[in-house]
């Protein structure tokens, strides 16, 4: 029996509402706002895909509070590289540094999502998928960010792989929904077994 009012997804991210609406899944979307940065900071030096999850957890809460009764769903996704964490890139400069860093190193994306209803976590999980960098030189990263700045500035990574991100990489494992931001795989399970999706 699903619930009359459809899914809350409390996030401004356009691939996670396209996975979402690709998946047909009924869904409004309406951002939450947490502080990512308080809470990364006070989870300090966390396993990364721990911050992840306490971060979908947060969104998903926050929606919550602002929606009640309603199921809402969270997602957060940050990329780790040689023992650093990166979030988006907040300038043309900074997407530069975080390609040069990724540059011949294995990038990991991990991405997480929750599931609450009035102040309560149903369910939450998380996903890592591992991004094998080329060695990218300086020209190519000028080359690429003059392909895909500013779009790129939504995407921790520094990349679409729906996109010409798909050029930094010589090898991905891990789920492609994961890569775009979210595990929907493990998701739909949730709603289906909550009963908001047919089994
Ligand atoms: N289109 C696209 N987006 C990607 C890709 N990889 C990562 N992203 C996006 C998904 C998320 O929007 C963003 C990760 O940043 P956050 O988890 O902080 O989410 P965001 O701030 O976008 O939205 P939210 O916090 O959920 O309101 O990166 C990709 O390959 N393609």
């Amino acid at each position: 029996m699903t619930s009359s009012a459809p899914l809350v997804l409390a996030s401004k991210s356009t691939s996670r509402s396209a996975m979402l609406k690709g998946a047909g899944v009924p869904f409004e979307t309406v951002p939450a706002s947490v502080d990512e940065r308080a809470i990364e900071a006070e989870l300090g030096q966390a396993p990364p895909g721990e911050v992840a999850l306490a971060l979908a957890k947060a969104k998903a809460l926050a929606g919550a509070r602002a929606h009640p009764q309603r199921l809402v769903l969270g997602s957060d996704s940050l990329v780790t590289c040689a023992g650093r964490r990166f979030d988006k890139p907040a300038s043309r400069e900074q997407a530069a540094s975080h390609l040069a860093w990724f540059s011949g190193r294995r990038i990991e994306l991990h991405s997480a999502a929750a599931l609450a209803r009035d102040g309560v976590i149903l369910w939450s999980g998380g996903e890592v998928a591992r991004l094998t960098v080329r060695d990218l030189s300086p020209d190519f990263i000028e080359a690429y960010l003059d392909l895909e700045w500013p779009a790129v500035s939504h995407c921790v990574g520094v990349f679409r792989i729906e996109g010409p991100g798909v050029q930094l990489f010589s090898h991905i494992a891990g789920d492609h929904f994961t890569v775009l931001g979210m595990p929907l795989l493990p998701v739909l399970g949730a709603l289906r077994s909550l009963g908001e999706l047919p089994g």
